[in-house]
This record gives C-alpha cells, structure tokens and sequence, in this order.
C-alpha cells in the first residue's frame, strides 16, 4: 500500500515492549537536511512518547544517506546500543545515482541488522520529487520518521 493512502503516522500501539532501559542511536543524513531533520524530529518524538529516555537516544550526524550503512554499523557494534534507526532521503535526480545509493544502504543496513543481531530500522525517504518528500515527512502523509522509531520499539519485542 502506498504511502499515499496510508498515513505513515498512524500505526497500532498495542503490546508494545517497555523500552525505559533501551538505547537507541538515530543516525541522519545531511543531504536534503530540511527534510531529514523533520524526519528525525518525527522519530525522536515518537520514540519519547512510547517510553525512551532522552539520555537514551544518541542521535549522529552523517554526509548523506549512502554513509549510514557505514554509520549504523560503529553504532550497532556499541554493546549499550539496542536498535538504530537510520533516516535519510535521496531524490532522484538527472541520473540513476539515487538506484545505486538507495540499494547500497537498503542491502548494507540488513547486512549490519543480522550481523549484530540488532533492530537496524530503514527510516530512508526514495521519492522522485522534493514535494513527495516533504509530504512524507510531516506532510499530507505523515511523517517516515515516526514509522521508523515505532518499528524500532516494535522490533524489539524479538
Ligand atoms: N543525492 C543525494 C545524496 N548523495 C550523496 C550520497 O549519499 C553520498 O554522500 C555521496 O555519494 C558520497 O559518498 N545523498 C542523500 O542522502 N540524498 C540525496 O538526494
Ligand atoms: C541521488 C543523488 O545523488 C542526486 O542528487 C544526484 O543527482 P544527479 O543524478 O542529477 O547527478
């Protein structure tokens, strides 16, 4: 279902885990930093409001989105961190950069996730256009940030 006709902020809250004593690591993307920066507002908000402590969410700076794969893993490896969440937005642009980019983090955040045997969360916008970004972080849509920060809670009822 796309996200046009799911609101990415609204989600099921039921029989989430209590993660009071969990520690997070919110690692964002530079590039296109208006939108990454309300995508990260959004899951650092969500991640108070279902039980996180804000001592316990360590958020990181990288270059752009083709660096969280390499960012989530000196995260995942810290042996107090217990999930991270990677935001970042790539637009398309004239050429096919953007496919390259996208499947390098999709395949490397996975590859950190099962390595570390650690909730690795894909928070990466891959819209075609600055508008459909916008939309999706805090827009008509909701906010992909709110979504990868409850997919963290969630994963960590395994
Ligand atoms: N065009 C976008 C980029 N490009 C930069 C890459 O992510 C990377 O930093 C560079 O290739 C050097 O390794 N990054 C985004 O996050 N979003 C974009 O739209
Ligand atoms: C996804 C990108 O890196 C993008 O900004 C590059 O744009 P272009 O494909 O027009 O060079």
């Amino acid at each position: 279902m796309s996200s046009a006709h799911k609101n990415l902020s609204i989600f099921s809250t039921e029989n989430l885990p209590d993660v009071s004593d969990k520690k997070f690591a919110l690692v964002v993307a530079e590039w296109n930093e208006e939108v990454t920066n309300a995508l990260a507002a959004g899951a650092h908000k969500t991640l108070l409001a279902y039980g996180a402590k804000e001592e316990n969410v360590i958020r990181v700076n990288v270059p752009g989105s083709y660096e969280l794969t390499f960012a989530a893993q000196k995260m995942a490896q810290k042996a107090d961190i217990d999930a991270v969440i990677c935001i970042g937005c790539v637009i398309q642009g004239e050429t096919k950069h953007n496919d390259y980019i996208n499947n390098a983090v999709a395949q490397g955040l996975t590859t950190v996730s099962l390595k570390y045997d650690k909730p690795v969360i894909f928070g990466v916008l891959t819209p075609n256009t600055e508008q459909q970004a916008l939309d999706r972080a805090g827009g008509i849509h909701g906010n992909k940030g709110d979504e990868a920060a409850i997919t963290a809670v969630k994963m960590l009822a395994f």
